[in-house]
């Protein structure tokens, strides 16, 4: 369905964003491989996790669901995955597909995994490589490494040692994930530290895991395979990635003041933070605090008058979903914003970096891209006036629909329908604080 947004009144209001995407995928998987009773609270009830919840289901999990983002699952442990006739179908999530293929990776069972047409463009090899080392077997797969794909696992698994060449937390988890069921240590290698919540949550579920500082910016993790998994609850907390975007909102609509609840702020997702806050933005963190092991915080915004910044390409890992929402207020900046290192923006839902510029133009914003740089011109206005392709991705509909609500002409975008995979209730609650969304 396509949405028009609309400058109106400065938005204000405290609000709850859902539970942190990346951590309820993590939830539910490390049930399934733990036996007993694992509870969750504050499960993100979107798309993406309700297909990962499917999967669970489809390779023996119990799964209930007993209230409001509270779920149980019986998971039946490291090694008693049981083979599902049906293909795991993980919709428009990269996470879902490539942490399972890890999941599922060195059990002795075939597993077909699937998606939608975002999810059937996306490489699929990163995971495959290091999968193929465990002695995990593709017995199928699409073009170029793509979905459809099948795998079978090795009765006899090998730990392995893995450099990564890609910042990807997805890629380093699927390799932690395919070591729990091979016998000795598995260890990744990131040159640059991305999301820790895999090696947290093993922690958490007492398996044996180290992470030692690697180089500038990277972390070696090692971690001890065929551990038993130990039932614990987990608490997920608000996620920092959905929060951008009433962040972003309230920081370019002149009088705003909105605060966010409880948002995580490990420091490996608080980059959008860090360069608000560089760009000029009145936030600040209030009532800081610890849950279920992660650091979460109040954050209060208001209307600010942003300056344009140089964001540094080793900061991309912390914030890379973040960069279509961080574009959008690079156009109300003063001044030129360049953001460097952006290349794998060109591998998500869309190809963000090019959709992204489409969105700019359509809003009259002048833009450059540079190799994997994206420079934008802010002026501290934008006209506004046009309509943005989101193909399929829900970032990109919410980034451009919070753009609207400070161009002088509104924004549309021809379809809202994704971003029930990851903030189901981002129009309602947009609403609240006083968007005009229509
Ligand atoms: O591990 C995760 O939960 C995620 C890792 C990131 O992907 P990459 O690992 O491909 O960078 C991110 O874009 C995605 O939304 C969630
Ligand atoms: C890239 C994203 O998710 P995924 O890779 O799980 O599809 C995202 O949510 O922005």
């Amino acid at each position: 369905m396509p949405m028009t947004s609309s400058r109106g009144k400065a938005l204000a209001g405290t609000v709850t964003v859902p539970g942190d995407k990346s951590i309820s995928h993590r939830a539910l998987m490390f049930g399934l491989l733990t036996v007993g009773e694992t509870r969750i609270t504050g499960l993100l009830e979107g798309e993406d996790v309700i297909n990962t919840a499917k999967a669970c289901r489809a390779l023996g999990a119990r799964i209930e669901r007993t209230g409001p983002g509270a779920w149980t699952v019986h998971g039946v442990g490291v090694g008693g995955l049981v083979q599902s006739a049906e293909a795991l179908d993980f919709g428009n999530s990269g996470t879902g597909c490539r942490l399972m293929m890890g999941v599922v990776g060195c059990h002795p069972i075939r597993a077909t995994f699937d998606g939608d047409a975002s999810l059937r463009k996306r490489p699929m090899r990163r995971a495959l490589d290091p999968l193929e080392l465990f002695g995990v077997r593709v017995v199928a797969q699409g073009e170029g490494g793509r979905l459809p794909i099948t795998i079978e696992g090795p009765r006899d698994a090998v730990p392995v040692v893995y450099e990564s060449p890609v910042a990807s937390a997805q890629v380093k988890s699927a390799v932690l994930l395919a070591g729990l069921n091979a016998p000795g240590v598995t260890s990744v290698i990131e040159k640059e530290a991305t999301r820790d919540h895999t090696e947290r949550m093993l922690s958490h579920f007492g398996a044996s895991v180290t992470v030692t500082p690697h180089g500038a910016h990277g972390r070696r993790i090692d971690l001890v395979g065929q551990p038993e998994l130990k039932p614990a609850p987990v608490v997920v907390p608000a996620d920092p990635s959905s929060a951008a975007f009433p962040l972003v909102a309230a920081a370019i609509v002149p009088g705003s003041d909105v605060t966010i609840t409880g948002v995580m702020m490990n420091t490996l997702r608080t980059g959008l933070i860090t360069t608000l806050i560089e760009m000029g933005a009145a936030i600040e963190q209030l009532n800081p605090r610890i849950e279920s092991g992660e650091d979460i915080a109040d954050l209060r915004v208001r209307g600010s008058r942003l300056t344009g910044v140089d964001v540094p390409a080793h900061r991309a890992p912390s914030m890379i979903d973040e960069y279509p929402i961080l574009a959008v207020a690079a156009a109300f900046a003063h001044g030129t914003t360049r953001m460097r290192g952006l290349h794998e923006l060109r591998v998500k839902e869309s190809d963000r970096l090019a959709a992204v510029a489409d969105g700019l133009a359509a809003a009259g914003v002048d833009y450059a891209i540079d190799g994997d740089d994206l420079i934008v011109e802010g002026t501290g206005r934008a006209p506004g006036g046009g309509t943005v392709a989101t193909h399929m991705d829900h970032r990109i509909a919410m980034s451009f629909l919070v753009m609207g609500l400070a161009t002088d002409q509104p924004m549309s975008v021809d379809d809202t329908g994704f971003i029930v995979t990851s903030f189901p209730d981002f129009i309602p609650l947009m609403r609240r604080l006083g968007a005009d969304f229509a």
